[in-house]
Formats: C-alpha cells, sequence, structure tokens
C-alpha cells in the first residue's frame, strides 16, 4: 500500500469527521486507532488517518506519540502529512498543536507550514488570522465555555506564537484569492524570513481548494477537515489519485441494541440531548457521584439494561457551564475530566457485553475513552449523519459493531435520532 496522504488526527472524532471528508472527496479512507498493529488487514486505501487522544494530554507524550504516527505513515508512502486538529483549534497555551507541529516539522524538514482550522461547512471561518465559529469570533462562541480548553483569543497567529518554538505568519484572505501562485510566493517571502508557520485565511471551500493544492506540494500541514477537503481535491484533480465514489462501506445491517452516551457539555450537544428526551428514555448522571466513586456506573447500567430490549436509551454526563465550573472547582478540571471519561468507559464495556451493537457517542474526550476500552483497532468510514460525522464500522474488533462518534460541537438538534435511523 502506498499512501498518497497520511492523517494524525488529534483526537476520535476528529479523525472520522477527517475521513468522513477524505471519503466524501474521493479517496478511499480507513481510521486506525492510534497507530496499526501489523496484523490489522487494512484494505487497500489512499489515505489513513491515524486517531491519537493527544490533545489534551501532556505535550511531551502528544509530540512523541505524533512523531511515532508519522513515521508509520511516512513509511507507507506518504509524502504528505496533514496534522488534523480541532475546527475551533482546541488547546491551551502548553499545547499541543504548537509542540507537535514544532516537531514533525523537524522531521520531514519543513520551511514554513499551512496552518487552518476553516471548515466552511460547520461554519468555521477564518479571516486575517482570527476563526469565527458561525458568525461570532471564536472567543464569543461556545468553546469560551469548553471544560478541557476554553478558548479566550480568537486570533490564531497569537495562540500559536504561544505554543510553538518558531515564529508564525499569515498568509491573509487577498493572497488566498489571487491563487496558488500568490500563496506560493507568500509562503516564500515567510520562509526567506525564518517563519516555520503561517495561519492561512479561508472563507470558502474554494479558498481550501487553492490551499490544498499549495500544500500538496509540501510535506506537513496542520488543520482541520477544511484543508483535508482541500488536500483532496488537490491530489484528485492533479491525477495523483484516482477519485473513487464513496461507498458505503458499512453496507451489511449488524442489528443489535442501541444506545447513545454523551461526555460533550457543548451547547449544540445539550440540545440534542432534550431533543431526545422526546424519543427514548434518557439518564442523565451526577457526575459528582462519579468523581466520588458512588456505584454511578453500576445505577446507569441497572437503569438501561432493562430498556434496551424497548429501543434505544441515552445516558448523558453533560452539565450547563455554570455547573461544569462548579463541579471543576470542587473536583479540579482534569480529575472531573477523566473521571467521567472512565465511567463512560466502564459503561459502555458492559452495555457491549449485554448486546449493544450500535454505539453514538457525543463528545471527543469521551470518545476516545469508549473506543480504547472496546478495543477497536479501526474503522471503515460509511454514510455521512452530519456533516463532520459518519457512521462508522469496525474493523478487527471483538464484535461486529456501528458507532458514531460525534464531535460535541458537530450535528443538528435531532442528531441522535438522525444517526440511530442510518445506524442498522
Ligand atoms: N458534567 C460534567 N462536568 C464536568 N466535566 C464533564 C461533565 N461531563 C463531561 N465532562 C468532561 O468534559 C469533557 C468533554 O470533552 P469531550 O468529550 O471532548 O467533548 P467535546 O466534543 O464537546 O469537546 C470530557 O473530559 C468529559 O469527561
Ligand atoms: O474539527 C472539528 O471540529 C472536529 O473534527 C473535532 O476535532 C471535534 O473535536 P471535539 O469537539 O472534541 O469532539
Amino acid at each position: 500500500m502506498t499512501l498518497a496522504l497520511g492523517c494524525i488526527a488529534d483526537d476520535y472524532t476528529g479523525a472520522s469527521d477527517l475521513a468522513n471528508t477524505l471519503t466524501r472527496a474521493g479517496l478511499r479512507t480507513v481510521q486506525t486507532i492510534g497507530v496499526p498493529a501489523d496484523d490489522l488487514a487494512l484494505p487497500e486505501v489512499d489515505a489513513v488517518v491515524v486517531s491519537l487522544k493527544s490533545r489534551s494530554i501532556e505535550a511531551g507524550l502528544a509530540v512523541s506519540r505524533s512523531r511515532a504516527a508519522e513515521a508509520w505513515l511516512r513509511g507507507r508512502g506518504a509524502g504528505h502529512v496533514l496534522f488534523k486538529i480541532c475546527s475551533t483549534f482546541d488547546s491551551t497555551d502548553a499545547g499541543n498543536i504548537g509542540p507537535v507541529m514544532d516537531a514533525l516539522r523537524a522531521d520531514c524538514g519543513e520551511a514554513a507550514v499551512l496552518v487552518t482550522p476553516a471548515f466552511p461547512e460547520t461554519g468555521r471561518t477564518v479571516y486575517q488570522g482570527n476563526l469565527f465559529v458561525g458568525a461570532v469570533p471564536l472567543n464569543e462562541s461556545p468553546l469560551k465555555d469548553h471544560p478541557l480548553n476554553p478558548m479566550h483569543d480568537s486570533n490564531l497567529v497569537r495562540v500559536l506564537v504561544r505554543q510553538s518554538r518558531t515564529q508564525i505568519g499569515l498568509v491573509d484572505l487577498a493572497t488566498v484569492t489571487r491563487g496558488a501562485d500568490a500563496v506560493r510566493a507568500r509562503l516564500a517571502e515567510l520562509a526567506g524570513k525564518g517563519i516555520g508557520a503561517a495561519i492561512i485565511d479561508a472563507v470558502f471551500d474554494r479558498d481550501l481548494e487553492t490551499i490544498g493544492l499549495v500544500a500538496a506540494e509540501h510535506r506537513l500541514s496542520v488543520g482541520a477537515s477544511g484543508i483535508g477537503l482541500g488536500l483532496a481535491r488537490a491530489l484528485v484533480s492533479t491525477g495523483k489519485v484516482q477519485s473513487a465514489s464513496p461507498s458505503s462501506e458499512t453496507g451489511a445491517p449488524v442489528g443489535g441494541l442501541a444506545a447513545c452516551l454523551a461526555g460533550s457539555c457543548s451547547q449544540a450537544t445539550l440540545q440534542q440531548i432534550a431533543n431526545a428526551e422526546r424519543i427514548m428514555p434518557v439518564l442523565h448522571l451526577d457526575p459528582a457521584r462519579i468523581i466520588t466513586g458512588s456505584g454511578e456506573a453500576q445505577r446507569a447500567l441497572d437503569w438501561a439494561r432493562p430498556r434496551l430490549a424497548e429501543g434505544p436509551v441515552l445516558i448523558a454526563s453533560s452539565s450547563t457551564p455554570d455547573q461544569v465550573a462548579a463541579l471543576q472547582a470542587r473536583h479540579g478540571r482534569d480529575a472531573a475530566g477523566h473521571a467521567i471519561e472512565q465511567a463512560m468507559a466502564d459503561i459502555a464495556e458492559t452495555l457491549v457485553k449485554s448486546g449493544v451493537r450500535r454505539l453514538v457517542v457525543a463528545g471527543g474526550e469521551t470518545s476516545g475513552a469508549v473506543v480504547d476500552r472496546l478495543r477497536i483497532p479501526g474503522f471503515l468510514v460509511g454514510v455521512e449523519i452530519a456533516a463532520g460525522v459518519p457512521v462508522l464500522r469496525a474493523v478487527g474488533a471483538e464484535s461486529d459493531m456501528l458507532l458514531a462518534l460525534k464531535s460535541g460541537n458537530f450535528g443538528g438538534a435531532e442528531f441522535f435520532s438522525d444517526a440511530l435511523r442510518l445506524m442498522r
């Protein structure tokens, strides 16, 4: 297998979002969980997205895991590696976007790396280096209240300067609009000044196509699914990849019981949970009891198991920003997040032992904890439920399963029923 594109995603929902985008753009794509073991049977593909759970871990660890993934991808012929980050640039001043970018850049000897989280299909646009989420700057969006990495600065040049050892430049929209040659010239100018990375503006998909053409000539880029779209279209338009029509790899029904888990506290997920109350039983976990170890996961399982035969259920830890802040003040941010993720993984593991074969998970870190516990090595990409969220079919796992890993912020108000309708 010679890869046209190698991707390293810093969380599992982000990886499935990117795998979905690449598939829709004509690349045969598989998502792996971590660096694949040698005995994992992978189909013949154009792109592999290695999913890491490296967004919120210590920077040194994120760097070493990303470098291992990069080595594996380059070893399979990937001339270009995309480091997939969140379209809302989720990170803290301690990392991990800057440190991972610096390390991958050093490994491949890239002079100046293009960086953009723009993903217009989901309302993420970048102008003059400022990230907008829908109509508002990042720091005014619900991401200001994220439980793990609240985002308080929409100026990504400033944000990345705080995380990276290299200087950060800007390629503005006026340059992008002038086309690929103008971007090439600007990038060369920045590289000539010793500037190692540049935030590049993008508002429309056509901007990402221009960016993709230039990025594909380089060894490394950093961004969300938008730049993935640009790269995929560039690989197809330059004939490096023969466009494949997106197949419905998740074709044959798996049947079995269905359940949903929500650990995301995003505004979108809170609304989706409220709407799900109308169509399925919903259990709201008590997050404080999870942290103090008072049998909350067992309570959830005792509640869920008798109901599953009647139809899907939803178990949620999600709370409002005020409640999250109060819990974190009492127990600490990382301890609270970790305990709740592990409780979700405990619940998922027992649900699968009880016959659940269709599982919807809301939240990136939450999905990471669940998929790790289920020891699923990889996914084939199926139909799209909502922008950035495909149906996934587990490969190499103990049970034949369908999953949907939803980024907290993605999906329409009826996401849970939309997902279950497509997961048969
Ligand atoms: N009620 C809660 N209070 C505090 N933290 C919570 C609560 N529920 C979930 N969490 C934690 O918040 C984080 C949500 O992150 P994640 O799952 O990545 O969602 P998103 O996709 O919205 O970023 C996880 O670490 C999760 O365990
Ligand atoms: O780019 C995006 O927004 C998503 O693909 C993503 O990374 C989601 O992260 P979470 O919101 O933490 O699920």
